[in-house]
């Protein structure tokens, strides 16, 4: 099994080159369990890529927040999956809440995207996550099975996929999911992976919780069984990131 603790940071669009380059002069200084207890991965916007690439050290890891959805071409605006291993960027995340929302990404184009960025080697961390309205109606689980099984539709190898948990009513609104709320809903989602996919996937598939991930709430959330690390937005830009990154140990001790 060994789900290996990820600790994602989503820069989202924020930072100059000074402040970035400031962030991870942090990150490098910072005193973190080695890379066998957690996996480290920041995500800076598209632009600033090559800067972090190059300065970041080399234990933790960097992720574009986004990719085109097949091979590039005439597509104003886009960055192809292609771009990404042309420029040895490992990771990328797919499917935020804010891409879904804002942007009219659907259920059916996230799994198109997160199948095509596999299948060019990227290895992905595909968001999931319910509204308020969804949550407060009830249909929490349905939301996120249906998010999950476009993906599951579309992906027969798993090993390269994390997936984000992220209920949008904690995206940056300091209204983190209480412990339970998370293990409930990543215990559904496990247990959708296993009659849906396979009980190997199940096992051994990483699902990350985001919203208001903070050093205060890090180490009661890293201590829920199915809680396998987090993707942070906010705190990730503040040297609490390294607190977070640390929450790793407390399932090491588990
Ligand atoms: O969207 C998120 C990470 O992808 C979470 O953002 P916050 O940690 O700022 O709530």
């Amino acid at each position: 099994m060994g789900r290996t603790f990820f600790v994602g940071g989503n820069w989202k669009c924020n930072g100059t080159s000074e402040e970035i380059k400031k962030i991870v002069a942090t990150l490098n200084a910072g005193q973190v369990p080695s890379q066998d207890v957690v996996e480290v991965v920041v995500s800076p916007p598209f632009v600033f890529l090559p800067l972090v690439k190059s300065e970041l050290r080399s234990d933790f890891h960097v992720a574009a927040q986004n990719c085109w959805v097949k091979n590039g071409g005439a597509f104003t605006g886009e960055v192809s999956a292609n771009m990404l291993v042309n420029l040895s960027i490992p990771w990328v995340i797919l499917g935020h809440s804010e891409r879904r929302a804002i942007l009219g990404e659907s259920n059916e184009f996230v799994g198109d995207k997160v199948a095509y960025a596999l299948s060019q080697g990227l290895k992905v961390i595909a968001c999931v996550g319910e509204t308020l309205e969804q949550r407060e109606s009830g249909s929490t689980m349905a939301v996120v099975a249906a998010q999950t099984k476009a993906i599951a539709d579309r992906v027969k190898d798993w090993s390269n996929v994390v997936i984000a948990y992220e209920p949008v009513w904690a995206i940056g609104t300091g209204k983190v999911a209480t412990p339970a709320q998370a293990q409930e809903v990543h215990a559904e989602l496990r247990k959708w992976l296993q009659a849906n996919v396979s009980a190997e996937v199940a096992a051994s598939t990483r699902i990350i919780y985001g919203g208001s991930v903070s050093g205060a709430n890090c180490k009661e959330l890293a201590g829920q069984p199915d809680v396998d690390g987090f993707l942070v937005g906010g705190a990730s830009l503040k040297p609490e990131f390294i607190d977070i990154i640390k929450a790793a140990e407390v399932k090491k001790s588990a």
